[in-house]
């Protein structure tokens, strides 16, 4: 795991977005693996003013989202659709046809599963995964006790869950206790896995992520088996780390290595 602890969630919003602009950048048709929550929403921002500003194009794009409430229908403005298009590829030069997010209106879901895995398979696999965090360490919507090879399948979700989304929920309206998400095991396979957190309420999880066991008590924890994740945290976030220094003098020490190759490089 490489876990970069920068200032404030803006640094986290430009780290986390220059990332994905290098990546399309190599690779124009890239394959984006995208997430909802409030965590993302300067980065889009920043990947909208890359877009719009010529220094990148969407058009050879190809998205999934991690997850969708499952009985919201696309239209619903609570859906993750819906919050997608808002956010994001209503304001880019993205091909629609070509951004997928689970289904929620289903009528199998069960079935419509085991097709968001198949286009997933399709399209040749996620290149970049950007995740977000619960405060109880769940990453799309596979709460704790979440299989850690589980693949996308219908997921019901907490109490603590429900009652941190309700803020997005009119008084009285209808929240859905279940989603679709992608599993752990589908998130494991791309290749590379980008988490933000940010704000002392995540500090926890992301200490459980980076210093716990390796458990479906704490699902963001099986990113410890990934090969290239990336944790982009702030100082709030990484407040419960025992290990932090450490960690800063890693990527301190990463830095240089990485200067040194550019400047070998260049020649
Ligand atoms: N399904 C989403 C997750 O993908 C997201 O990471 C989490 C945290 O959201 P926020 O970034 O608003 O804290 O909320 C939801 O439950």
């Amino acid at each position: 795991m490489q876990i970069v602890i920068l200032r404030d969630s803006a640094e986290v919003a430009e780290y986390g977005a220059n990332l994905i602009i290098n990546q399309l950048k190599r690779k124009p048709d890239s394959v984006l693996g995208l997430a909802t929550g409030s965590t993302p929403v300067s980065l889009y921002q920043r990947l909208v003013a890359a877009n719009q500003a010529g220094e990148i194009s969407f058009k050879s794009v190809t998205s999934f989202n991690l997850d969708e409430y499952l009985g919201l229908d696309a239209d619903h403005p609570q859906s993750y659709r819906h919050f997608m298009n808002q956010q994001l590829f209503d304001a880019i030069d993205i091909d629609k046809a070509n951004t997928h997010v689970p289904p929620g209106d289903a009528e199998d879901p069960i079935a419509a599963c085991e097709q968001y895995e198949a286009q997933i398979q399709a399209a040749g696999g996620i290149d970049i995964q950007l995740l977000g965090i619960g405060r109880n360490g769940h990453i799309g919507f596979n709460e704790p006790s979440s299989g850690l090879m589980s693949r996308t399948r219908v997921k019901t979700l907490t109490k603590a869950t429900i009652e941190d989304n309700a803020r997005f929920f009119a008084q009285g309206e209808y929240q859905p206790h279940l989603s679709i998400t992608m599993g752990i095991g589908t998130i494991l396979d791309a290749k590379k896995v980008l988490l933000l957190a940010t704000g002392e309420n995540k500090a926890e999880a992301i200490r459980a992520t980076v210093e716990g066991a390796l458990s479906a008590a704490c699902p963001a924890s099986a990113l410890q088996l990934h090969r290239d994740a990336v944790l982009v945290i702030d100082e709030a976030a990484a407040s419960k780390l025992a290990d932090k220094d450490f960690y800063k003098h890693i990527e301190a020490e990463n830095q240089l290595l990485q200067a040194r190759l550019a400047a070998l490089k260049a020649g």
